[in-house]
């Protein structure tokens, strides 16, 4: 039987790539010299050129209207973020935008690809590492060409727990994140980390590098990548109340395994976060 998605999948590593080079060309040229309000508007306007290149060269390779496309910076401008049936490019141009200001070497192109609403596969280039995370379903995950496999740490006091603090400073919220982490600290677990992006948080799940990730108020494009090569290398998905993955909910557990996600869920405070395909239709 054919391979339908073969193609796409092999076309996506190959521009997340390009989109990489990209990153890199405007870290090392322009940001170092910039002062910190002109290096904002840089960041924006990398992270709108990074898109454009992607999904003008997804447009070209597959056509007009024969793809739907879900950006962060597209819908940051208003554009839907519904999941239909069509075949679906669920795109970050650049996961970990602070991480690029600063030049701390954690910076992702995410690019997931679904299809009825079904995730194909994912790409995640690590693009300062130079690390290209990827997974089709059904086919195992790979850090450039070796498969990779979640930990078999099954000891939480063993386990490293990686999250972020994301971008809301508001006191209620951020004091109910830190809660967490310090329940989760007091475990004890082994350490807690966060790289600044959740899609390079999640590739080091998927590799073994740690046992679990957590956030509450990512966004789909941040995670769809990674829900792949997560669950590709062996690990789990699940909602911070212990439920199913919901790509759009804006908040998820990942893990190398079920015993570890449940025990870092008992730890959750969890907070409000309006859905991905909710917040769009409202305006
Ligand atoms: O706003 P950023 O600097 O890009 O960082 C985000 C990151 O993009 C996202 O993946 C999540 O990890 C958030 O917690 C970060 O704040
Ligand atoms: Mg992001």
């Amino acid at each position: 039987m054919s391979d339908p998605w073969q193609k796409a999948y092999d076309f996506a590593v190959e521009v997340a790539r390009k989109a990489g080079a990209e990153i890199r060309k405007a870290g090392e040229s322009e940001i170092r010299v910039m002062t910190k309000s002109s290096t904002v508007d840089l960041v924006t306007k990398t992270d709108e050129r990074v898109e454009k290149i992607i999904i003008g060269a997804l447009k070209a390779e597959f056509g007009e209207g024969t793809h739907d496309f879900i950006g962060e910076e597209s819908v940051a401008k208003g554009e839907a973020c519904i999941l239909t049936d069509k075949p679906t490019w669920i795109i970050d141009p650049v996961d970990g935008t602070t991480n690029f200001v600063h030049g701390f070497p954690f910076v992702a192109v995410s690019i997931a690809f679904a299809v009825n609403k079904e995730l194909e596969f994912g790409v995640i280039y690590s693009c300062l590492e130079d690390k290209m995370y990827k997974a089709r379903k059904g086919k195992g995950a790979f850090c450039d060409d070796d498969p990779i496999q979640v930990s078999d740490v099954k000891d939480i006091h063993k386990s490293i727990i990686i999250s972020e603090h994301g971008t809301d400073r508001s006191k209620e919220k951020v004091t109910k994140i830190f809660s967490t982490m310090q329940r989760i600290l007091c475990i004890p677990v082994h350490g807690l980390r966060g790289s600044g992006t959740a899609a390079t948080n999640m590739c080091l799940v998927a590799s073994g590098a740690v046992e679990a990730f957590f956030e509450i108020g990512i966004h789909c494009w941040d995670i769809a990548a990674g829900a792949v090569i997560v669950k590709e290398a062996g690990g789990v998905l699940l909602d911070v109340d212990g439920g199913p993955f919901d790509l759009m909910s804006r908040r998820m557990v990942c893990a190398n395994s079920d015993v570890i996600a449940n025990r870092i869920i008992k730890e959750i405070e969890i907070f409000p976060s309006e859905r991905d395909d909710i917040a769009i239709k409202k305006k």
